[in-house]
């Protein structure tokens, strides 16, 4: 297996990389050009080595979300050979390559690389919208609406038409039409943005549904948006390019950093004066970026290795889906691409039961919510199963006794935040 010997500064070689034990020494002679030689920092990286192995392990046994990868060997080597121009001059090669290349992928003339998806979404959005009063209809449980510390209302001065899909998964054109707000009534805010999330709480929305939705916000001049975090894990499952997708979107803003393992980013694609909007709301924000080869370059290597790898991802979530449902336990929605979201309340588990069982094996859960990613470990797997199972045993239990749990007034368990809603986040 090679060993790359990169010069640094000096013809000797000051960062060795090894790809056979993925390693990353950097030599002391190296630190000292770039660092003041301190005590303590020289001591350190005097033999530094990056063992990738115990960094890896830190995801490997994390079911909290796929947001949680860590940078890959190659991810890191990346970052080494990255061009190091100003991005906010737009001189940065490796970035400008990383833009062109999602904005091809999703069939759209121009891209952003930013620091992640909740800038994403807010710089899109606020882009689409002029002078308030206006509003954005979107799926109750969209992140833009639940989890971006309401950007909606501060940036975009937006009012939100969260709306319940009445088949309880994804929204479709009726349940749209049913709540545009159109016209100019001025007791109204009118839809000007209809926002969508794909995947959804691991829900993949049909692109047929997709396709009517955005037929109707033509007819009526709206301005469509996807939230595509993990739209790589929709077409991973359904084989619908990016590119399709993007044909009944304005802008879409897709994660690099959760299930592809990027350590950051979020690419969004649309035409040049949108992505030119969003590029001057993302300044104002504080969000331009100096050298962002370093993350581009991380984000590219994500891309190219692991977009491959999720549809086994998926694989590997169903198999543990159908081994739990073995065990009796229920999910609150379909399991279709990398989240389980166990019903606790029909299997009479108190979540801090199950996450205290998963803490003494070793594994992070964090409630109903069951993140798969690329790098959780089979052995991390089979604890899951058994901190379920030890959680559902010490739950019969604690029912026979009356003790299970806090009860709500109706004699329903109380649960954790991470159970209230069935969200993707
Ligand atoms: C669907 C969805 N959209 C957007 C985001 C926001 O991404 P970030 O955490 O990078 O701001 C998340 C969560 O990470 C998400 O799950
Ligand atoms: C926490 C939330 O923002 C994130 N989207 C997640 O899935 O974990």
């Amino acid at each position: 297996m090679p060993i790359i010997r990169i010069p640094l500064i000096f013809s000797r070689p000051s960062i060795i990389f090894s790809s056979r034990t993925s390693s990353l020494r950097i030599s002391s002679r190296a630190i000292r050009c770039l660092y003041p030689p301190k005590k303590n920092i020289t001591r350190l990286l005097s033999n530094s080595s990056i063992a990738m192995s115990e960094y890896k392990s830190i995801a490997a046994t994390d079911f909290k979300s796929d947001t949680v990868t860590t940078p890959t060997a190659t991810m890191l080597q990346a970052m080494l050979t990255a061009t190091h121009g100003d991005d906010v001059y737009k001189e940065d090669k490796t970035t400008n390559d990383l833009q062109a290349r999602v904005a091809e992928m999703c069939g759209k003339p121009a891209a952003l690389f930013v620091v992640s998806g909740t800038m994403g979404n807010q710089i899109c959005l606020r882009a689409h919208l002029q002078q308030p009063p206006h509003s954005i209809l979107c799926d109750y449980r969209a992140h833009v609406y639940t989890h971006e510390a309401g950007g909606l209302a501060t940036l975009s001065q937006a009012m939100v038409t969260p709306v319940h899909p009445r088949n309880k998964l994804y929204l479709t054109v009726e349940d749209v039409e049913d709540y545009l707000i159109l016209g100019n009534d001025i007791h109204t805010a009118p839809t000007r943005v209809i926002s969508l999330e794909n995947t959804l709480a691991g829900l993949v929305m049909p692109i047929e549904e997709i396709a009517k939705i955005s037929a109707l916000a033509r007819r009526h001049g709206i301005k469509m948006h996807l939230d595509g975090a993990r739209l790589w894990n929709a077409a991973a499952e359904t084989g619908v390019p990016l590119a399709e997708y993007g044909k009944y979107f304005d802008t879409m803003s897709l994660c690099i950093s959760k299930g592809l393992g990027a350590p950051v980013g979020t690419v969004i694609v649309g035409e040049p004066d949108v992505i030119q909007t969003a590029n001057w709301f993302r300044k104002q924000a504080g969000g331009g970026i100096r050298q962002a080869g370093l993350l581009a370059a991380a984000a590219d290597v994500a891309i190219t290795e692991t977009f491959p790898k999720l549809k086994q991802t998926h694989e590997i979530t169903k198999k543990l889906a159908s081994e739990l449902e073995e065990m009796g336990l229920t999910f609150q929605i379909p399991v279709e691409t990398n989240f389980i979201f166990l019903d606790l309340v029909k299997a009479g588990i108190d979540p801090a039961v199950l996450i205290e069982e998963g803490n003494k094996l070793g594994i992070t859960i964090v409630g109903a919510r069951i993140a798969i990613h690329y790098q959780i470990s089979t052995a991390a797997i089979e604890k899951l199963k058994l901190a379920v199972k030890n959680a559902l045993e010490i739950s019969k239990q604690r029912h026979a006794s009356g003790t299970n749990g806090v009860k709500k007034p109706d004699g329903s368990l109380a649960y954790g935040v991470y159970d209230k809603i069935v969200t993707d986040h």
